[in-house]
């Protein structure tokens, strides 16, 4: 198993740069998002990785290989990846096992070896039962079960798969996360995942790269990313949360408490000049009937339910929008008093 670096990577379409001198490094194993808005390049990164697409600028590594370079271009074929699409491309007059057997017959794997493998990669995605229907007897879940078993079956080392599950209903999601998961702990392959689902992304991944226009803004744990976004854009893409306005003398890096949070945003009522900004969470937001140490005086605006809680949106005397759960319906035009527990800093 080896890791795969990414330096310094470029596309040029037209003139246009759609990745923009990117640089990655991937370990053994590990399980990777690239998630980004439409048009970001996530799908142009994979295809350079994938070896559909040639390099502008740079280099990509697979351990001490090369493989792709303005002067070296290794085939897809040679590469030995495996892939998942969104469609999911399966043979449609081929059964199950067959469609799995695939790759192996390209390879010229026959006999016992073939099957013994077939049966494997249908028990890692546990479609033992299934073995035998053809495409159009399953659901859509159960075709991309398939697709996942065919890109594991000729043992691949890294397995990349762009927007594997945009075509299925929120619920099937959900539990394909499960089977996501589920394949990378059984295979230990590196798994590098494409997609515009955040919390797809946050469910599945060890590390994610963040990428607009081209760059990766942020390339960390999904904790990381959820709770200290580097960049303004990453606290609004990522999660619910507000940004509210606050002054503060120097930019910490590092959660602000109560107090802190308080001070900030007073200062900022009162001197509205030095701007920085604070991520607050939902979460983190305690809904008080009377005033207390910390708590800052708020509108509620706005009163969504939403099944296993409500939505408040309060305003501040700094006319700062602040989103907060609660237990129970909260009417317009109340006055509450909420702490904020906690919140991350952010440069303008
Ligand atoms: N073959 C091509 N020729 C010209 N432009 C292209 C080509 N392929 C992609 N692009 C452009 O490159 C940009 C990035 O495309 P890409 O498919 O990588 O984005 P993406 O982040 O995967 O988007 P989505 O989530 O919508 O699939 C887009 O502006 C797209 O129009």
């Amino acid at each position: 198993m080896a890791r795969l670096s990414l330096t310094n990577i470029s596309k040029i379409y037209n003139g246009a740069r759609v990745v923009d001198k990117l640089s990655l490094e991937i370990e053994p194993g590990e399980f990777v998002s690239l998630l980004g808005p439409s048009g970001c390049g996530k799908s142009t990164i994979l295809r350079m990785i994938a070896g559909f697409e040639q390099v502008d600028e740079g280099q990509i590594h697979h351990g001490g290989n090369c493989l792709s370079s303005t002067q070296i271009h290794v085939p897809t074929e040679e590469r030995n990846f495996g892939m998942v699409f969104q469609s999911y491309a399966l043979w449609p007059h081929m059964t199950v096992e067959q469609n799995i057997a695939y790759p192996l017959k390209i390879k010229k794997i026959k006999g016992e070896q073939r099957t013994k493998k077939v049966i494997e990669a249908l028990e890692i995605v546990q479609l033992n039962d299934y073995a035998k229907r053809y495409p159009n007897q399953l659901s859509g879940g159960q075709r991309q079960r398939v697709a996942l078993a065919r890109s594991l079956v000729c043992e691949p080392e890294i397995i990349l798969l762009d927007e594997p599950l945009a075509n299925l209903d929120r619920h099937l999601r959900e539990s394909m996360e499960i089977t996501f998961r589920e394949f990378h702990k059984r295979t230990g392959a590196t798994l590098i995942y494409v997609t515009h689902d955040q919390t797809e992304a946050m469910a599945l991944s060890d590390r994610i790269a963040v990428i607009k226009a081209g760059k990766i803004l942020q390339w960390s744990t999904p904790q990381d990313i959820y709770n200290k976004p580097n960049t303004t854009w990453i606290a609004d893409f990522i999660g619910k949360g507000s940004i509210t306005n606050a002054n503060l003398t120097t930019l910490k890096k590092s959660l602000l408490n109560e107090e802190e949070i308080h001070g900030a945003i007073n200062s900022h009522i009162g001197n509205p000049s030095h701007d920085y900004k604070l991520l607050i969470r939902p979460q983190h937001i305690a809904i008080h009937d009377s005033a207390s140490a910390y708590s800052l005086p708020a509108i509620a605006t706005e009163c969504l339910y939403k099944g296993d809680k409500y939505e408040v949106f309060f305003e501040l005397s700094s006319n700062d929008r602040i989103l907060a759960f609660s237990d129970h319906p909260i009417s317009k035009g109340t006055t509450k008093h909420i702490i904020l527990k906690s919140a991350w800093p952010l440069e303008i």
